[in-house]
């Protein structure tokens, strides 16, 4: 599991770690892990070319320390001070070292490494006009950016970034990841993010995360594995009300997902035309009502009339549901409705169930999707370039698997099918729809070839492709 702490857990883990002794040890133990993810970047110090962008607070500190540890390994180290009140050690050993501080950017030009010390968590709004342009001097040229704790810019305990802001190839961040390097737009920001140890006692103070993610093996543990004892039943009957006449492909596309991801069984339930199709391309399907664990309702489920009826009747028996696409518009006019519920929006439906505006729910997603969870009592899985998974009680987990070939038509049915599966399979609403979130991604990445999940490599996918490769990541996790 990847955890990340806010600003005042990070301040507090500081504090108790000796923030501020003299000598600022510190800063010292994070300044040199920083040096030397840089040797590493550089392949060789001795005569590289290092340019530091310092802002006047503690991240600057990191980069002038980190500038001397370089210094004194060879390279050519020249500071561009942004503010006349740079960290006074720092600067003082970078001095010592041999390197220089001055303020003229055509040092950018030759350079091979440039370090981002403009502000760090005590960075607000976005970076200011003098700082913005020499950070796009610097990533025009070829220079590799590595961002010290956070990429200026970035809000560190939210992800939002409310201006111009750094992108970075490298982040190396100190005592503990924050989320604002685990969402997006702020995630997108970072990229390779390096974790710098700051010991025991930092960490002792740290507390409860804000933010996690959870990584293969703790999906590979939550998931439920049939035993010999199992039979369909047990290991759980979903429920599926989705597609009409208008939109058939939802419903074939959310049986789908839930057969593979390993339910039991499926019964499907909508009109004749869905039903026709769901029969043919899922024959193990069952077609009725009957007794269920879970519901999956609302792809193409219609918002008329006949579509609430149908809402209505699926979340009335109290059993865990997904809430999905036509689904949710119906739920944003309700009364809050039946059993533990999971909603799946993407940032549109969001907006519609906060009455909010769809361009803030994307720009601060970490604060939506908690809004959203606690007004409808729900897990809220917020779809998007980091998907965000909500808990009413406020825990939050963030999906680092994915790929952006994943925004296609009909991944989300694939997803509500898959969310629903560990829901009937006995998964709770939070770890249902984050294992969900990181299943789907994971078959997004192997359908689409893009193991990164940068979008840079692979290509194309249907949401069919989805429903081939989710049995072979879950082979693969076993
Ligand atoms: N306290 C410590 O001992 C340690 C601090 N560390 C570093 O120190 C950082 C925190 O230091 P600080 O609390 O001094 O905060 P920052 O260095 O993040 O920045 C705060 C300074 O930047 C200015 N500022 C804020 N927003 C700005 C903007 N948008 N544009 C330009 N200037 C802006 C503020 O006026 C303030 O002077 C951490 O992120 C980390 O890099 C690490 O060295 C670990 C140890
Ligand atoms: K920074």
């Amino acid at each position: 599991m990847r955890q990340a702490h806010g600003v005042g857990a990070v301040r507090a883990g500081d504090a108790a770690a000796g923030a501020g002794l003299p000598g600022d040890p510190l800063m010292l133990r994070a300044a040199h892990g920083l040096a030397r993810t840089c040797a590493l970047l550089l392949d060789g110090t001795y005569g590289s070319r290092v340019v530091l962008l310092v802002g006047s607070g503690g991240n600057g500190g990191d980069a002038l320390h980190a500038g001397a540890a370089l210094a004194l390994r060879g390279a050519r180290v020249d500071a561009l001070l942004l503010t006349d009140r740079p960290h006074a050690g720092g600067l003082a050993a970078l001095r010592a070292a041999g390197g220089r501080a001055g303020s003229d950017a055509a040092v950018l030009d030759d350079a091979d490494l440039v370090i981002d010390g403009i502000v760090g968590i005590g960075g607000r709004g976005g970076l200011r006009e003098d700082a913005a342009r020499l950070v796009a001097h610097a990533e025009a040229t070829a220079a590799t950016l590595v961002a010290v704790d956070v990429p200026s810019g970035v809000d560190a305990g939210t992800g939002e970034v409310p201006g111009a802001a750094v992108h970075a190839d490298v982040t190396v961040t100190f005592g503990a990841l924050k989320p604002g390097l685990l969402v997006d737009p702020g995630a997108g920001c970072a990229g390779v993010v390096e974790l710098v140890d700051l010991g025991p006692a930092f960490d002792a103070a740290l507390g409860a995360p804000e933010v996690e993610a959870l990584e293969a093996a703790d999906v590979a543990a939550l998931l439920p594995a049939p035993t010999a004892e199992s039979d369909k039943y047990r290991r759980g009957v979903v429920g599926v009300a989705a597609g009409s006449d208008a939109y058939t492909g939802a419903a074939v596309l959310a049986v789908g997902g839930a057969l593979r991801a390993g339910a039991g069984m499926v019964r499907y339930s909508g009109p004749d035309l869905p039903t026709a199709l769901v029969r043919r391309r899922w024959p193990e399907a069952v077609v009725g009502e009957g007794r269920v664990q879970a519901h999956v309702v609302g792809p193409g489920l219609g918002t008329d009339d006949a579509g609430l009826v149908r809402l209505r009747r699926v979340l009335g028996d109290g059993l865990p549901a997904v809430v999905d696409a036509d689904g949710l518009t119906l739920l944003a006019g309700e009364p809050p409705l039946g059993g533990p519920l999971v909603l799946t929006p993407h940032a549109g439906e969001a907006a519609r169930l906060l009455g909010a505006d769809r361009a803030d729910v994307e720009a601060r997603r970490l604060e939506h999707a908690q809004r959203a969870a606690r007004a409808y009592d729900a897990v809220v899985l917020l779809k998007g370039s980091t998907t965000v998974v909500a808990a009413p009680d406020g825990r939050v987990r963030v999906n680092a698997t994915g790929t952006p070939w994943l925004a296609t038509a009909g991944s989300g049915d694939v997803l509500s099918g898959v969310v629903g599966a560990l829901l009937g399979g006995g998964l709770d609403p939070f770890d249902a729809a984050s294992a969900g979130a990181w299943l789907h991604g994971a078959a997004g990445r192997l359908a689409s070839g893009d193991e990164d999940g940068t979008g840079l490599a692979g290509g194309p996918v249907v949401a069919e492709d989805l429903l081939d490769a989710l049995p072979r990541v879950r082979r693969d996790l076993a």
